[in-house]
């Protein structure tokens, strides 16, 4: 287990999904955890039960596409937890969208979210990281979606794109200030994001929600769809002393589907 010495994490989307399995393994890392969310039960939930488990966790209610409330989220994460050490900007939104049914409403949220989230978490970590006069760590949540255009994903593949190059800029801009920034790529997660994806694109089809998933999970090297826990390892690691050598990178952990 990495030496985190009860540093503090804020992980966003920490409700469900991939957020939750990352708010779990980093507290058992040994992080405090800020669970934050758009929706204050789920996080509300996750954090009761870290805190349960013996360990240190406050659930925070905050809509990430809103920069003030997220500068404002990070700063009561700071002063409940008495630190600010690593924000895991994770919290994503993705529907279907075939190309004929993008209108103006789906991309300005979408992109609000998944790319004006990242931008809001960095400038507010950065500031939290200044204030207490040391540096930090960013982990950005892209995607394979991110690496390659997914079918039906015009709106999601583009701000996954986007992750990785904002990554490799603020790891340029930010590396004078000790912090680094890195992002994960997943691969197929059983979570409800990609239940709802798998389940439109069945849908549309007229065919089965194992159908939609395959249309996904197709060319898996290790033969298995993700689950949470496999993306929160290598967060762990990204969050960890471990990876205080690397920044700039999008961590691929797909279970080796994009490179076939
Ligand atoms: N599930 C998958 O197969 C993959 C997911 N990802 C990425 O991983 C991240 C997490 O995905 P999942 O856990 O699958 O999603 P999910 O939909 O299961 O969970 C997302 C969480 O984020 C929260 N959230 C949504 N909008 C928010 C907002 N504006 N402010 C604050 N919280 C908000 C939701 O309340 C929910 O708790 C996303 O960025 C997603 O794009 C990347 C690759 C694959
Ligand atoms: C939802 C997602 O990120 C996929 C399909 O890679």
């Amino acid at each position: 287990m990495p030496n985190v010495n009860g540093k503090v994490a804020f992980v966003t989307g920490g409700g469900q999904g991939i957020g939750e399995a990352i708010s779990r393994r980093l507290a058992n890392d040994g992080f405090k955890v800020a669970v934050a969310d758009y929706n204050l039960e789920t996080a509300t939930k996750v954090a009761d039960s870290i805190k349960a488990a013996g360990q240190d966790a406050i659930a925070v209610k905050v809509d990430v596409a809103d920069r003030d409330a997220v500068f404002a989220a990070v700063k009561e994460a700071k002063e409940q937890l008495g630190g600010f050490d690593v924000i895991v900007n994770n919290a994503g939104l993705g529907p279907q969208t075939p190309f004929d049914m993008i209108d103006y409403d789906t991309y300005r949220r979408v992109y609000d979210v998944n790319v004006g989230g990242t931008y809001w978490g960095i400038q507010a970590a950065t500031e939290a990281f200044k204030e207490l006069g040391h540096g930090g760590k960013i982990i950005n949540a892209s995607s394979q979606a991110g690496q390659v255009g997914n079918p039906g994903l015009g709106v999601y593949s583009g701000t996954k794109f986007a992750i990785r190059g904002i990554t490799q800029v603020a790891a340029r801009d930010l590396a004078q200030f000790g912090i680094t920034v890195n992002a994960y790529c997943p691969g197929i997660v059983k979570t409800p994001m990609m239940n709802d994806i798998a389940q439109k694109t069945a849908d549309e089809a007229g065919k089965s929600f194992e159908w939609g998933m395959e249309q996904f999970a197709q060319n898996i090297t290790l033969k298995r769809l993700s689950e949470p826990e496999d993306v929160a390892a290598c967060v762990s690691y990204l969050a960890g002393p471990d990876s205080n050598y690397m920044t700039g990178q999008a961590l691929l952990i797909d279970g080796g589907m994009v490179f076939n």
